[in-house]
């Protein structure tokens, strides 16, 4: 037994040194390559992570910014035994992100597979091409318009919301515009109602919030990357559990949605019971019909990467317009002198072409995506190797492409941290590099859903702005970024409210 024992232990041993051995070998190999390169102090095998083991949640972002004002343009980070190479500057960054074949998403969007498989945002190959090319038609513009209904009917419920907050009392905005980004999104992804809004107890919802702060949890923990131990855990379990309530919604929301669909197919009705307004699950339901082969799980896996792409990400970006307007009161009067002008005394639902002329406000939102960019980095594997610069990045490295620090670069901004919507008139965006502006992400893996995130933005905060006059409580340079799945203000978005009619 004795002797059994110390054959397993002597080839488990033997199997981690070779490991061991491989993981510094491939080290030295791209430190050769990689020569020159500045970056933090970093150990073989841990790499600098240990120091990120300490790092609260909320220090994330602001160690991320002194290594900008200390490396400017581009460094080099292990991350354990991986190299990672951040670009900073938008020449870099457009190198990166104009490739046709560096489009594998980084090792951190594994830890998104459970829920959203490998939809649009984590595929990659064929498969990330087959699929854009079909779902590109349903961000048509004719099919968005579709969508602004939806945007004024859930905007609608929210002004109802805000009406009964004491005016002139401190509240936290963001839960609602969540909550209301959250309606809207399940609505025009699966044609259902979820009433975040009104509704407190929705399993659904609450899944949603469980899922994603779970999936942070796991990411900030290497100790839980292993699958395994992630199973065994008890984040884990309640991770899978909260995984089931949103799988079983989707895929029960499909096979209802398929069934109306035939039923009205046969019965050849043109009004369907459905509801007139097609959601993105039936434009995929649809092309099921017209020859492209998706299953269950493949139509599930799209929708639920709308649902996840499609509200935290609005609802970042809408809380730090609200909370930049609310600091800033000459620049939301511009906005509502805009909105007087569009809809004078009347109380209407803003249609597209009102939306269309709310000029101003999309400056401000521009501005607002400059400083905050809901996605302030994206991770990318180099499977081919790329110059950037005067640089060599080889393959197998993985690049973080830091869309923040690209958007407060000093060439491009004459003062970048300052809120200003004039960085977007025309004769200013002219002559910028247009890397330096990417909130969407850039090239083949641009945001396929920016036109419905800005319309969905406008609708929104023109809705507040109509009845509310804002007034943010903290100032900018006290405000403290948090690096959840998307970037948000730590302590949410305080406001105090008063109605514009007064
Ligand atoms: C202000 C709101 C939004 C911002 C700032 C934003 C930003 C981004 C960024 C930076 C990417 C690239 C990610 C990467 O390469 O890893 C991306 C991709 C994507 N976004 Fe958005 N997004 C927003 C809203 C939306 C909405 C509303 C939807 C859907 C309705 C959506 C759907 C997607 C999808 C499916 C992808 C993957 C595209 C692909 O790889 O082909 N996004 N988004």
């Amino acid at each position: 037994m004795k002797m059994i024992t110390l054959i397993l232990t002597s080839f488990a041993l033997a199997i981690i040194v070779t490991y061991l051995v491989k993981l510094s070998y491939r080290r030295y190999q791209f430190l050769r390559k990689l020569k020159g390169l500045p970056g933090p102090k970093a150990y073989p095998i841990v790499g600098d992570s240990l120091e990120m083991l300490y790092l609260k949640r909320n220090e994330l972002m602001k160690m991320n910014s002194e290594k900008r004002e200390l490396y400017k343009s581009i460094y080099l980070e292990w991350s354990g035994p991986f190299a990672e190479i951040h670009l900073l500057r938008p020449e870099y960054v457009e190198v990166a992100l104009k490739s046709t074949v560096n489009i594998t998403k980084s090792m951190a969007y594994d830890f998104l597979h459970d829920w959203l498989g490998t939809g649009l945002l984590t595929s990659s190959g064929r498969k990330w091409q087959e699929r854009r090319k079909m779902i590109t038609p349903a961000f048509h513009f004719g099919i968005l318009e579709d969508f602004v209904e939806i945007f004024g009917e859930k905007s609608r419920t929210l002004v109802e919301i805000l009406k009964k907050q004491k005016f002139g009392e401190e509240f936290d905005i963001y839960p609602m515009i969540t909550n209301c980004a959250l309606d809207i999104i399940c609505e025009s992804a699966m044609g259902t109602t979820v009433n975040a809004q009104e509704k407190k107890d929705s399993d659904y919802v609450r899944a949603v919030y469980e899922v994603s702060e779970l999936i942070l949890y796991r990411a900030l923990r290497p100790w839980l990357y292993a699958e395994f131990i992630w199973k065994m855990s008890s984040h884990g379990k309640a991770f899978y559990r909260n995984l089931k309530t949103l799988h079983d919604f989707t895929n029960k929301v499909i096979v209802e949605r398929r069934e109306a669909t035939s039923k009205k197919c046969s019965l050849n009705e043109s009004d369907d019971g459905v509801g007139k307004k097609k959601a993105f699950l039936d434009l995929l339901l649809e092309a099921t019909e017209n020859g492209h082969e998706l299953s269950q799980a493949d139509i599930r896996e799209e929708v639920d990467t709308f649902m996840f792409e499609g509200h935290d990400t609005t609802a970042a970006s809408i809380g730090w317009a609200i909370f930049l307007l609310g600091n800033n009161p000459e620049v939301q009067d511009r906005v509502v002198e805009e909105l007087n002008d569009i809809f004078g005394d009347s109380d209407r639902l803003a249609t597209i072409h009102d939306l269309n002329d709310m000029k101003y406000l999309e400056m401000v939102i521009k501005e607002t995506l400059r400083l905050y960019p809901s996605v302030p980095f994206i991770g990318r594997l180099v499977t081919e190797d790329m110059v950037v610069g005067e640089h060599l990045i080889p393959a197998g490295v993985w690049v973080n492409i830091e869309l923040f620090s690209v958007h407060r670069c000093r060439d491009h901004y004459s003062d970048p941290e300052k809120f200003n919507p004039d960085n977007f008139l025309p004769e200013n965006t002219k002559s910028r590099h247009p890397f330096a502006y990417v909130p969407f992400s850039a090239g083949p893996r641009n945001c396929i859903g920016q036109k419905f995130a800005l319309l969905e933005e406008k609708t929104i905060l023109s809705s507040i702005l109509r009845k509310f006059r804002v007034e943010s409580t903290e100032k900018q340079e006290d405000i403290c970024l948090m690096m959840d799945l998307v970037l948000r203000p730590e302590s949410g978005v305080k406001i105090k409210m008063y109605p514009r009619e007064q």
